[in-house]
């Protein structure tokens, strides 16, 4: 790997003697991978666990190694593959459950299932991206992770902030940055980097960062990641946050091979010891910058009731089921999920959602999945979607058909499966070692596949 003169000559500036390790690090250092295991399934992904190189010390749930992309663990989401420096993100970030939590630039969602596995999927998760296609990305990554309380938008800060004024307890930002803490695992992106660009960053980090200012309540926590070494876009900017806002800097607790940031690449405020850096030549990761902030004063007060109330109500009706598909929805949930507890239901063309409680204004902004898909209308139909099967725990489930491993990947291929001994016709989730997978349809012993077409493999 060949990194750009100015990139070293930079480095050598900024680190000294220090620099000769760090490049070597950087250009010959082995990349570790990790993933995260799924506290929200039922259960602990053995198979993938049992390949794993050990555990992360600082990360619940956290691993060493690698996940396989065909296999069981991952595909019905009871894995997340991370590298370990990022996995700290969500775990500094500490999102409680019940809180209401924005993660601002989220595609494809390493964070944002983080945040929701921390908060025991209680509570709001608004995940955003920016980009369309990433936002499918992260909507896809989600559903296999099986959360409810999460609504993925697609819109950019700025739009955003209109909708949710001193709204989120919690707001991370995840910033698209200069990248080079990543030029070891991603060489690509060394091509994009020139002298100019950690300062082009810095001008977009500033734009999207007082939108995040504008949607966190006061008393609120806001957790700015980058994975650049750059101090333009990370102890500049967290000074840039002090100086121009009424926050408090949060001490992030370093372990051996941890960094604090460095004041003397910013403005020379202590405080920015308080955020984390994490380098290659002394922490197993690839490079990251943490730093985690109160917003100081008041909770805004909140709008009364009747206001509250009409912006609820007129919402809810343009978005509510009709009578016929209430009905059709709550056939299929008696007899197949009799302790489902929907939040609101809402129709997106022919999709049912549950809706989490507390989300505002669902016509004001572009949704890629307000909430859990639950299934689709089809004629007098009801048709139950794999998003509701992912986040379903086979035990609360009254019809289940069981398959092993060659089964399921008969399945997964988009097969029917017979199967012997069948018990009444009807809807059932398929469940393999106890990874609920999808839905099938039993007719005279035959289990029709509804596992989706663009996902067979
Ligand atoms: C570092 S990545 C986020 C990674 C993600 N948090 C994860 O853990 O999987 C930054 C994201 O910001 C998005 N982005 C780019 N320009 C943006 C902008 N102007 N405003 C908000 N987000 C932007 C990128 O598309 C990208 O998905």
């Amino acid at each position: 790997m060949q990194l750009p003169t100015a990139f070293i000559e930079k480095y050598q500036r900024l680190l000294k003697e220090e620099a000769p390790a760090f490049l070597a690090a950087l250009t010959s250092g082995t990349v570790q991978s990790g993933f995260r295991a799924n506290p929200l399934k039922q259960g602990q992904p053995t198979a993938t666990i049992e390949a794993a190189a050990g555990q992360s010390p600082y990360v619940t749930n956290g691993y060493l190694g690698k996940v396989d992309g065909h296999s069981l663990d991952h595909v019905t989401g009871w894995v997340y593959s991370q590298e370990p420096s990022a996995m700290l993100v969500g775990e500094f970030a500490d999102p409680q459950p019940g809180e209401r939590v924005l993660d601002l630039c989220a595609a494809p969602g390493g964070k944002s299932t983080h945040l929701i596995a921390k908060m025991n999927d209680e509570g709001l998760l608004v995940a955003n991206e920016i980009f369309k296609n990433r936002a499918q990305v992260l909507a896809e990554n989600l559903e296999r992770w099986g959360a409810k309380h999460v609504v993925v938008a697609n819109e950019s800060p700025d739009q955003l902030e209109k909708q949710f004024p001193a709204f989120f307890d919690r707001i991370l930002v995840d910033a698209p940055c200069s990248g080079e803490g990543m030029f070891r695992k991603e060489p690509a992106g060394i091509e994009y980097w020139n002298e100019d660009y950690p300062a082009e960053c810095a001008n977009r980090q500033r734009h999207i960062l007082t939108s995040a200012l504008k949607m966190l309540k006061p008393g609120g926590t806001l957790v700015y990641s980058t994975c650049t070494f750059a101090p333009e876009e990370d102890e500049q900017m967290a000074a840039w946050l002090l100086n121009n806002y009424d926050l408090t800097m949060v001490e992030l607790e370093k372990a051996p091979g941890m960094d604090a940031g460095r004041p003397e690449w910013a403005d020379g405020n202590p405080e920015l010891t308080k955020a984390l850096r994490l380098f290659p030549h002394h922490f197993k990761g690839e490079g990251h910058f943490i730093a985690k902030f109160v917003k100081n004063g008041e909770e805004p007060v909140l709008p009364t009731k009747k206001n509250k109330k009409k912006k609820g109500r007129g919402q809810r009706s343009k978005f509510a089921p009709t009578k016929e598909q209430q009905a059709l929805w709550q056939d299929f949930q008696t007899k197949v999920l009799p302790n489902y507890e929907a939040g609101q239901l809402v129709v997106f063309g022919d999709y049912l959602y549950d809706l989490p409680v507390g989300m505002p204004a669902i016509d004001q902004m572009s949704l890629i999945r307000p909430g859990l898909q639950l299934g689709v209308f089809k004629k007098n139909r009801f048709e139950p979607a794999l998003a509701l099967a992912l986040a379903t725990k086979p035990a609360t489930c009254t019809q289940v058909v069981e398959v092993d491993e060659p089964a399921w990947r008969t399945y997964v291929h988009g097969d029917t499966l017979t199967i012997q001994d069948a018990p009444k016709n009807g809807w059932y989730l398929v469940e393999c070692d106890q990874h609920a997978a999808g839905w099938g349809k039993l007719v005279n012993g035959t289990l029709k596949n509804f596992f989706p077409k663009g996902l067979r493999f």
